[in-house]
């Protein structure tokens, strides 16, 4: 087991940020911690990373308890916070040496560790560039390369995409998966439940500091009983004819906002068809008809009544 938390508590003062938080990361793992601005992600890292101190619970990291001290696991773990930590005076390439040079100081392995980190990082042609000069995308993959040019064998990155282009986006998460493939376990916290659904294995929802649900997406999804999504426009419908949809055959909701009509169904098969020959049936013109699976945002929304989204 990479990672081991047990009832983790930490507070600031009165304010709870993170409470009885136990969960395991194993080897080859992307786990993503999910949750809204505020729940407790970075400061859940940081008693990881033994950054804080906490009042309550354990961490061992590759099955050792985690201590400031614990420079042996340290040197194994790469970080990349959300804040961008930089040195403004030195170049790219200057840079990525100077964080690499923290863990290798054999001159030659260390260069060919650079050099990969530029290519990772898709940084080659701005090596000679000071920070300032980087976009904020280009600046976020050189916070990256800082942080894992050494190829640790545990990574975290805490919301390593806030701000960034949709370009840099993608390949940062592409780089991200890359890296695990490499051999690299990954925790990736983010607020952004397409970025976890896309690249983790494994996802934990915090909310408040504590976890709501634990598991892959699709046991996330299998959690809530939302099944998929139906919607259509539909003008001229009747409030007759929208009772007459909720008791079809596994619609276990149905909603009107305006002309849109907006159905849950409990099971995906058949269940697009037998709405599709109702509307035919009853006559009832309709347009930009779609059917869409949950998302985590709507399991989100079911355990704790609000949007993930701010
Ligand atoms: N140093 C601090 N002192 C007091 N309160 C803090 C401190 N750091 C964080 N908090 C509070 O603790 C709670 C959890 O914050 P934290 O930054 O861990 O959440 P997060 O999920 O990482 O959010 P974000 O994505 O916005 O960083 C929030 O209510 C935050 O305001």
């Amino acid at each position: 087991m990479i990672i081991e938390v047990s009832n983790l508590k930490k507070s600031y003062g009165p304010l709870v940020a993170v409470n009885n938080l136990s969960f395991h990361i194993e080897e080859g793992e992307v786990f993503g911690l999910l949750g809204p601005n505020g729940s407790g992600k970075t400061t859940a890292i940081n008693c990881m990373l033994s950054l804080l101190d906490f009042e309550e619970g354990s961490i061992r990291i590759f099955g050792k308890e985690m201590q400031p001290d614990a420079y042996d696991l340290k040197k194994d773990i790469g970080v990349v916070m959300q804040e961008v930590a930089v040195f403004h005076e030195l170049t790219v390439y200057e840079n990525i040496d100077y964080f690499c040079g923290l863990y290798v100081s054999d001159k030659l392995e260390r260069k060919k560790l650079v050099e990969e980190a530029l290519d990772f990082t898709g940084l080659q042609e701005f090596r000679k560039f000071l920070p300032k000069k980087l976009s904020g995308g280009l600046l976020r993959r050189l916070n990256i390369a800082c942080g894992i040019a050494h190829k640790p064998k545990l990574i975290f990155l805490d919301e390593p995409t806030v701000a960034v282009d949709p370009q840099s986006r993608n390949s940062i998460l592409e780089g991200i998966l890359k890296l695990n493939k490499e051999g690299s376990t990954i925790v990736y916290t983010s607020h952004y439940m397409e970025e976890v659904e896309t690249i983790c294995s494994r996802i934990m929802i915090i909310d408040k500091g504590e976890a709501i649900a634990t598991g892959t997406k699709e046991e996330l999804k299998s959690m809530i009983h939302l099944g998929s999504k139906i919607s259509f426009d539909a003008s001229t419908i009747e409030e007759a004819q929208l009772e007459k949809l909720a008791s079809l055959p596994h619609v276990t909701e149905v909603k009107k906002n305006g002309t849109f009509v907006t159905l849950r169904a409990s099971e995906e098969n058949g269940t697009l068809e037998s709405i599709l020959a109702f509307l035919k049936a009853e006559q009832i013109p309709y347009n930009n008809i779609h059917s869409e699976m949950p998302t985590l945002n709507d399991v989100f929304l079911e355990i704790t009544g609000k949007e993930l989204r701010d």
